[in-house]
C-alpha cells in the first residue's frame, strides 16, 4: 500500500502570494555597489570587450552614467582607472596625484551628487609599470610588503582629500587597514570609512577587469598575496586582522565560486559583510546568454540572490543596473 506523505513542504508553494510569504532572502537596490570605468578625456566610451554592456568612461560621461543611475536607486560607485602606460612606473606615484584622473574625477562626482557614496580603490596595480599591486622588488622580483604600505597610505590619503566616502584596499598587503586608518586619523579623516578586501582570492575570474584597466602583471602572478582557492579557514584568519586593525565592513571576492567564504565569514562576524560579483562572473553569465544558453536576466538575478542568501549585505557587481531595471519593473 502506498504511504500518504504527512509532510507536505510543497504548501508553502502553492501559490505565488505563499511563496512571497516565506522567502527568507530579498535582493534590493540598496544592496548594490557599482564598478565603473574611468578613462582620460572628454566625451568618450570604449566598451568592454569581454565585459558586454560594460563601458569605459570619460569624466563627464560617468556623470552621466551616475546620474542614469542615481535615478534607477542605485547610490554607491566604486570606480577604476585605466592609467595611460607612460604615467606608470615601478612606485605608483600617479596613484597619489592630486590632481590626477582617478582623485579629480572622484571630487567631481562628490560635486555632482553629494549624496552618492564613492568606494575608492587602494592598490598599486592600475598605475603599476609592473602590473602588481605592490612594489616589485627588481633584483627578486619579490613583492615588498612593508614598503608598499608607505604608497598605500599616500593613496588613501590622496583619495580622502578628493571626497572618497569609503577606501577600498584591494592589495592584500598585510597590516595595510592599520596603516591606512593610522594615517587616515592623523590627517582628520577619522569619518572616512575603510571597506577591507579582506579574502581575496588569486583567481583565474578577474581576466576581463585587466583587460578594462590594462593592468594585468608584466611578470608572474599574484599568489604571494592574493589567497589561495583552496583555503576557507584562511579566510577566518584574515577575517580576525582586518577586524583588530580597525576595518568597517569586510569583503569576500570573487563571490560565486566562494559562497562557502562568504558563509563561513558572515557567521563569524558582526561587521557587515561584502562580496564582490567580480568581471570574470558577469562575462561567463553575459557569453551564455549571448550564445542563448541560458535565460541571462534570470540568470543575474539568482547570481545575485546568491550572493545575498550565502550572507552577503552588498554586492559590488557589474550588473548593478541591469538588475535594478529588473528590480524597479517588479
Ligand atoms: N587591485 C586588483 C584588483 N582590483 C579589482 C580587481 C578585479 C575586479 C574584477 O575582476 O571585477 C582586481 C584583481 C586583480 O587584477 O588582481
Ligand atoms: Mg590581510
Amino acid at each position: 500500500m502506498a504511504l500518504i506523505p504527512t509532510h507536505r513542504p510543497r504548501r508553502n508553494r502553492k501559490s505565488e502570494v505563499i511563496r512571497n510569504m516565506v522567502q527568507e532572502t530579498t535582493l534590493s537596490v540598496h544592496d548594490f555597489i557599482y564598478p565603473v570605468f574611468l578613462i582620460e578625456g572628454e566625451n568618450k566610451t570604449i566598451e568592454v570587450t569581454s565585459m558586454p554592456g560594460i563601458q569605459r568612461f570619460t569624466a563627464d560621461r560617468l556623470l552621466d552614467e551616475i546620474g542614469q543611475c542615481v535615478d534607477l536607486g542605485i547610490k554607491s560607485f566604486a570606480p577604476f582607472p585605466s592609467i595611460d602606460d607612460r604615467l606608470k612606473d615601478r612606485l605608483a606615484q600617479e596613484s597619489h596625484n592630486p590632481d590626477g584622473l582617478y582623485t579629480r574625477t572622484i571630487a567631481q562626482i562628490k560635486k555632482a551628487f553629494p549624496d552618492v557614496v564613492i568606494m575608492s580603490d587602494v592598490a598599486m596595480d592600475p598605475y603599476s609599470s609592473d602590473g602588481h599591486d605592490g612594489i616589485v622588488d627588481p633584483d627578486s622580483g619579490e613583492i615588498l610588503n612593508d614598503a608598499t604600505l608607505e604608497v598605500l597610505g599616500q593613496m588613501a590619503l590622496a583619495q580622502a582629500r578628493a571626497g572618497a566616502d569609503i577606501i577600498g584596499p584591494s592589495d592584500m598587503m598585510d597590516g595595510r587597514v592599520a596603516w591606512i586608518r593610522d594615517v587616515l586619523d592623523r590627517n582628520a579623516f577619522s569619518h572616512v570609512s575603510i571597506m577591507s578586501y579582506t579574502a581575496k582570492y588569486a583567481s583565474a575570474f578577474y581576466g576581463p577587469f585587466r583587460d578594462a584597466l590594462g593592468s594585468a602583471p608584466k611578470k608572474g602572478d599574484k599568489k604571494s598575496y592574493q589567497m589561495n582557492p583552496a583555503n576557507r579557514r584562511e579566510a577566518l584568519r584574515e577575517l580576525v586582522l582586518d577586524e583588530q586593525e580597525g576595518a568597517d565592513m569586510v569583503m569576500i571576492k570573487p563571490a560565486l565560486s566562494y559562497l562557502d567564504v562568504i558563509r563561513e565569514v558572515r557567521n563569524h562576524t558582526q561587521l557587515p559583510v561584502t562580496a564582490y560579483n567580480v568581471s570574470g562572473e558577469y562575462a561567463m553569465v553575459k557569453a551564455a546568454a549571448q550564445n542563448g544558453w541560458v535565460d541571462g536576466e534570470r540568470t543575474m538575478m539568482e547570481v545575485l540572490m546568491s550572493i545575498k542568501r550565502a550572507g552577503a549585505d552588498a554586492i559590488l557587481t557589474y550588473f548593478a543596473k541591469e538588475a535594478a531595471q529588473v528590480l524597479r519593473r517588479g
